[in-house]
């Protein structure tokens, strides 16, 4: 269980990202996070992940997140990555076993065994020795993915994963994160694709510097929570509300 607790962040003192949000997941699924630029919603995630000053506090299983930041696995926006590091696929996915390494050990047979799952797992095993440089969007995101899958941890959060790649990649990718769901795992995605969030989200937060709404998708993805969030002016699914 991850509970948030009146979390809120200032940049600087004359701008608040956000304002005391609450909220509590109970059970695995896939969460959506939806709000206009600049909503906050990257800030939530660094938040939650100790990454950004706030006041609040977010607890996992009763526990203060700072002891449990192992059990969150996060790929962030791809503005924020380095492409040209030169790096193998293999390479970048072990990157994901090192939170639970101990102090002295180092990357061996078993680490490399679940690397080689992974990759399979996102249907990129052939490339594991390509530099990752050359790959596509959809194909780096993936391996980001698998990063994530390695590191076995109960959360995982996704800064627009699918903006800029395929549509094989998004299908392999979503078609994942749903047996992973079924595993057990808990999933955030920060996402701004309107016209799929009934397809992909279980549960659905809207955010514009405050909470606007969260709970089921069927329940929150409507008229009154999108005006509330963008203005008067939304477009979903090719139609103007
Ligand atoms: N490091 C930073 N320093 C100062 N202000 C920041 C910083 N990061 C974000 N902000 C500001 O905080 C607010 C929230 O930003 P954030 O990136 O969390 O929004 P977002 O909802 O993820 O936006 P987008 O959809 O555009 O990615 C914005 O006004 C942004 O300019």
């Amino acid at each position: 269980m991850m509970e948030c607790k009146e979390i809120s962040v200032a940049y600087t003192n004359r701008s608040i990202a956000l304002e005391k949000i609450s909220f509590t997941i109970s059970k695995p699924a896939i969460i959506g996070i939806i709000g206009p630029n600049g909503a906050g919603k990257s800030t939530l995630l660094k938040a939650i992940l100790e990454i950004v000053g706030h006041q609040g506090t977010t607890l996992i299983d009763g526990a203060d997140v700072k002891k449990s930041l192992k059990k969150i696995a996060y790929v962030e926006q791809k503005s924020g990555i380095d492409y040209t590091f030169p790096i193998t696929v293999e390479e970048c996915v072990l990157l994901g076993t090192y939170p639970n390494l101990g102090v002295f050990r180092r990357v061996g047979k078993k680490e490399k065994e679940q690397a080689a799952f992974a990759l399979d797992q996102v249907g990129l095993k052939d490339l594991a020795k390509r530099q990752i440089g050359e790959l596509s969007g959809g194909q780096f995101q993936r391996v980001l993915l698998a990063r994530c899958l390695v590191q076995n941890a109960e959360y995982i959060f996704l800064d627009e994963p699918f903006v800029g790649i395929d549509a094989t990649s998004e299908s392999i990718i979503m078609n994942l994160l749903k047996k992973l769901k079924q595993a057990g795992k808990t999933i955030l995605i920060v996402h701004h694709d309107l016209g799929k969030v009934k397809d992909y989200f279980d549960q659905l937060m809207v955010l514009n510097k405050q909470l606007v709404a969260f709970g089921q998708t069927d329940e929150v993805f409507n008229k009154e929570n999108l005006i509330a969030a963008y203005g008067d002016t939304i477009y979903v699914g090719g139609e103007t509300e």
